[in-house]
């Protein structure tokens, strides 16, 4: 059937989830077993009556429906007659029906390659569904609403059944007629329907720190709530306290209320706790290993997680060696047959070259290099994602995004906070190892680099590497690198600390709390065009920026007190928190004079998109489950950003000590005569 052949109409969310790309674990209820079979009967009669294959899937859809989450999912009612189910509708629901049959528990759901007849008979039969997916339901593309339409309808004709039970041979039969079937949802180039992860189980150690609290456990809930998450997924725990299973639910019941991004559902959370486990132990216990283990193993039997497990390692950096031995000492590295297991290894991915190269050494010992997933977050973001789309799908900006155009870069990421509780981590890694050598050189190679072939992992690493390969340090790193401290100062109206006065911070550090860098990318399209990088806490606001800065305009027709007013152009990535886009130019002020200066055109959001944007965690943490590794960073990327930034360590270990600057200022002065050496002067984001 082709696609135009599908309504476009309203989606029943629960058909909606089962027509995306990911597969569900449900297995067929009792229930789903009398639908289905009925479903078949109906093929049957549909296949007596041979009815014309003009039949539209349009004629079959119906009403948006919100299945709600821990409810056994009745696919809606309003096409309740057999009578009224078209030949085409029929045929699926057969198919539907065959599924639904021959699916095992779990078994069936661990294949990405599901049927789409599985699908259908998912939609038809969840025992327990989660929340409907908003991304995908409620706001689904007419193409992608036609699609989920469709796997409704067959959805609809198993729910007509009767408890009548039906045969396998006619089941057999009635599949003859639907053969013909091409279930439109199975384009595996349509980006546009969201993706549901399979079959699978988290395991977070370092549960009870601040990232995870603040973040990952939120984000796990998002996930949930916005139907992400396959109904038996399941979220293992691991750290130093003596907790129960339903402590833990508590703590991440806590969290979820403090920090999701999205409205607390009550059923979504009762799913979501049912898989939730709580392992107790230092990460030196084997006797720990060996229950997560256990847990594990329970989980996929109770669960269904199918051995499909991500081990996150949310964990202070320099236990990430001993965790990975521990998996693989206790053999949960290893997937079992048909399974996957991954590791998600948080930042800094080492402190400097050799610790990087030896952990990812460690690491490789036990994962192989697709079993990795190194988080920078920042690539988790969608103003980050979104570099891309703006310059390679658009014809207006490439022209001018290089030396010939551009002046200089500016990439900024600036906060407002301090160093809060993290002083153990942060002290003598510094805010140069803390975010440039990851967030701001991917920012920069995202920035730099040149029009990947495909939109793959591989791809992308091959123009981000080229990027970092070509980086040319100034030769005077006196002159173009500054590093700062905070002092005491104002922020927020309230006083606050400077750095050495923090807690658990060592009055004599010289950990940088502000660092700013310019760096150049020797290749032809950006060859003498600086790229100047800064980071800082307790800065004016919190903004992270790119900004493309272009050069003057070759000639002026105008007189200078005409233009006295215009800046540089700009292209402004927005990258958090007002995220967008701003186009900086000159425009003449309204009047008799010709008087000429700086406007902007934005681009917002929040105006352009009705829904907000996941938060970085959501996405990466979706993508691990998916598998999908376009947004990590890999070992070679890692490393070459170590190269990047270690000759400017060596130099700062070697010279002076951090410049002071006042909290709630934008930097320490050295900072702004750094550029000015250069003619230029830092945006006030
Ligand atoms: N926090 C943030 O904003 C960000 C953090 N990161 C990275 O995330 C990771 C975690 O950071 P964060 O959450 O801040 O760290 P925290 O110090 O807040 O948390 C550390 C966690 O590790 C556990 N842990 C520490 N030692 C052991 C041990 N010997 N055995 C068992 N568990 C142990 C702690 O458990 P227990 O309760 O038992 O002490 C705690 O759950 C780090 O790699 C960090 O660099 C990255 C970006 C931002
Ligand atoms: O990786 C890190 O990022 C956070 C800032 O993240 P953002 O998404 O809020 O910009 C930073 O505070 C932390 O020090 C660093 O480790």
């Amino acid at each position: 059937m082709s696609r135009s052949r599908t309504s476009p109409e309203g989606i029943p969310a629960e058909a909606g989830k089962a027509a995306e790309g990911g597969t569900t674990p449900d297995a067929p209820a009792p229930a789903a077993r009398r639908k289905a079979a009925k479903a078949a009967k109906s093929a049957k009669s549909a296949k007596a009556a041979t009815a014309p294959k003009s039949a539209t899937a349009s004629t079959a859809s119906k009403p948006t429906t919100t299945a709600p989450t821990g409810t056994a999912a009745k696919p809606a009612k309003s096409t309740k007659s057999t009578k009224s189910v078209p030949a085409a509708k029929t045929a699926r629901a057969a198919k539907t029906a065959k599924a639904a049959q021959s699916a095992e528990p779990a078994k069936t759901a661990k294949s990405t390659k599901s049927t789409p007849a599985a699908k259908g008979a998912k939609a038809a039969g969840r025992a327990v569904a989660p929340a409907a997916p908003r991304g995908a339901a409620a706001h689904a593309t007419p193409k992608a609403a036609a699609a989920a339409g469709a796997t409704a309808a067959a959805a609809d004709a198993a729910s007509d059944a009767t408890a009548a039970g039906l045969a396998l041979q006619d089941l057999a039969r009635a599949l003859d007629l639907a053969d013909d079937w091409d279930n439109p949802l199975r384009d595996p180039q349509d980006r546009r329907l969201p993706k549901i992860a399979g079959p699978s189980g988290l395991v977070i150690f370092g549960v009870t720190g601040d990232l995870s609290r603040k973040k990952l456990m939120p984000a796990v809930y998002d996930l949930a709530n916005r139907g992400l998450l396959p109904p038996g997924f399941s979220l293992v725990g691991f750290a130093r306290r003596d907790w129960e299973d339903e402590d833990f639910a508590q703590i991440v019941h806590d969290s979820v209320r403090e920090h999701a991004r999205t409205e607390f559902r009550e059923e979504v959370w009762q799913q979501l706790a049912e898989g939730m486990r709580f392992i107790p132990g230092d990460f030196d216990d084997d006797t720990a290993f060996k229950q997560l283990r256990a847990a594990v193993d329970e989980l996929d039997a109770s669960r269904g997680t199918s051995g499909n497990y991500a081990f996150y390692l949310s964990v202070p950096p320099k236990f990430f060696p001993k965790v990975v031995k521990q998996l693989k000492r206790h053999g949960l590295a290893e997937a079992p047959a048909g399974s996957w297991r991954r590791a998600v290894i948080e930042k800094p991915f080492g402190r400097d070259l050799k610790s990087a190269r030896e952990l990812n050494r460690v690491v490789h010992e036990v994962f192989d290099p697709e079993q990795v997933f190194r988080i920078d977050h920042y690539l988790g973001k969608e103003t980050v994602q979104n570099i891309l789309a703006l310059r390679f799908a658009n014809q207006m900006y490439e022209p001018i995004w290089n030396r010939s155009y551009v002046d200089h870069v500016q990439i900024t990421m600036a906060e407002d906070i301090g160093i809060g509780g993290r002083a153990g981590y942060y002290d003598g890694i510094g805010s140069a190892r803390d975010v440039i050598q990851n967030h701001l050189l991917q920012l920069m190679a995202l920035t730099a680099m040149e029009e990947p072939i495909a939109f793959d992992a591989d791809s992308l690493l091959t123009e981000k590497l080229k990027v970092l390969k070509s980086v040319r340090l100034p030769a005077d790193l006196g002159e173009h690198t500054v590093r700062g401290q905070y002092a005491e100062g104002w922020q927020g109206g309230a006083k606050v600390r400077g750095y050495l006065e923090e807690d658990g911070i060592d009055p004599e550090s010289t950990t940088d709390t502000y660092a700013a860098i310019k760096l150049e990318v020797d290749n032809r399209r950006w060859a003498g065009v600086p790229f100047y990088l800064r980071t800082g806490k307790r800065l004016g606001r919190r903004v992270t920026e790119i900004a493309v800065v272009f050069q003057r305009a070759p000639h002026s027709p105008f007189d200078s007190t005409a233009t006295e007013e215009l800046g540089a152009n700009a292209i402004v990535v927005r990258v958090q928190p007002d995220e967008g886009m701003t186009v900086r130019f000159g425009s003449k002020v309204p009047g008799t004079s010709m008087e000429i200066r700086d406007v902007s055109m934005d681009f917002a959001y929040g105006e352009s998109f009705t829904e907000s944007s996941p938060e970085a965690y959501e996405r990466l943490i979706l993508d691990v489950l998916l598998g999908d590794a376009n947004l990590f960073p890999r070992h070679q990327e890692v490393e070459e950003s170590w190269k990047v930034l270690d000759p400017i360590e060596e130099h700062w270990d070697t010279h002076g000590r951090p410049a002071q600057y006042a909290s709630g200022s934008w930097g320490p002065g050295e900072a702004d005569e750094m550029l000015a050496r250069d003619g230029r002067s830092w945006r006030r984001p």
